[in-house]
């Protein structure tokens, strides 16, 4: 089976394509540049599947959708459900859960049937948690940090020109100060969702897996065990169509 999988994300859009669950491309587009998909996609063969996951904008859905015409057939549209692939979306409305989200959390949960925390380093940080009994509980959405630097531009009157920061326990100039407080923030939520699991659960996370665009930055702070997967989204895309197909 072929499948074409599609992690359109609010800044970047991932595409990966499928053999038989094997992947023979992989690639990143910023999402003002879709236009190139269509010269890149034009040159694979025609796949079995399309799959998408689309969080951003409308305008880009209905972009994506003209470029899906290369071929004659209907993407799948990817939509939380109550449970999937051995996890129980435990989300008020399991269809609010970004889609995104959902296919991490089921990449994780086929990896290890272990009790995890699921890292998303992007636009914005999802931290989700997910037990040894494969039950979402829930998780936290804050900005990436990107965004967050971002924001603070935005809001004060400091002018991030010096590119050149680096991260201090206590920092003594503009820039090192915003860029050490980016990666304690970031890093101190997900230590203390790490923590609240602990508490509230009785035991500690096994593993804590980490994907996304912006999660390099955050490595070098991380003191905990951690497991790095470049494309957990897209992992869990690819179950999601093969359980999608069986059913
Ligand atoms: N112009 C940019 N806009 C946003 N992020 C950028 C930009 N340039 C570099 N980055 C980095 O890329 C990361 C975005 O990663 P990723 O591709 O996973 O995001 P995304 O999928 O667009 O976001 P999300 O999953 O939150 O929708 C940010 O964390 C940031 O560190
Ligand atoms: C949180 C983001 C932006 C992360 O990409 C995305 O998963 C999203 O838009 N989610 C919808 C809201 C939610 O998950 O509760």
């Amino acid at each position: 089976m072929y499948c074409l999988a599609v992690d359109s994300g609010n800044s970047f859009l991932k595409w990966a394509f499928f053999k038989n669950g094997r992947k023979l491309a992989l690639n990143t587009v910023c999402n003002r540049e879709l236009h190139q998909l269509d010269t890149d996609w034009r040159s694979l063969r025609q796949p079995d599947t399309i799959i998408v996951s689309h969080v951003s904008g409308h305008d880009i859905q209905i972009q994506l959708a003209q470029l899906f015409k290369i071929w004659n057939i209907q993407p799948y549209w990817i939509e939380p459900l109550p449970k999937q692939c051995g996890v129980i979306n435990n989300y008020t409305d399991p269809k609010q859960l970004g889609s995104d989200r959902w296919a991490a959390l089921i990449a994780s949960w086929n990896k290890f049937h272990e009790s995890c925390l699921v890292v998303n380093v992007g636009t914005a940080q999802t931290i989700d948690v997910l037990s040894r009994d494969g039950v979402f509980l829930g998780g936290i959405i804050v900005p990436g940090p990107y965004t967050l630097k971002n924001s603070i531009q935005f809001a004060t009157q400091i002018n991030l020109k010096n590119d050149n920061y680096c991260y201090q326990n206590f920092p003594t100039n503009t820039t090192d100060a915003i860029y050490s407080g980016i990666i304690d923030a970031l890093v101190g939520s997900i230590e203390r969702t790490m923590r609240l699991f602990q508490q509230y659960q009785g035991y500690s996370i096994k593993h804590c897996l980490i994907s996304g665009g912006g999660h390099a930055e955050l490595l070098p702070h991380l003191e905990f065990k951690y497991t790095v997967i470049e494309n957990l989204v897209l992992d869990g895309m690819l179950l999601i169509a093969q359980d999608t197909e069986r059913t």
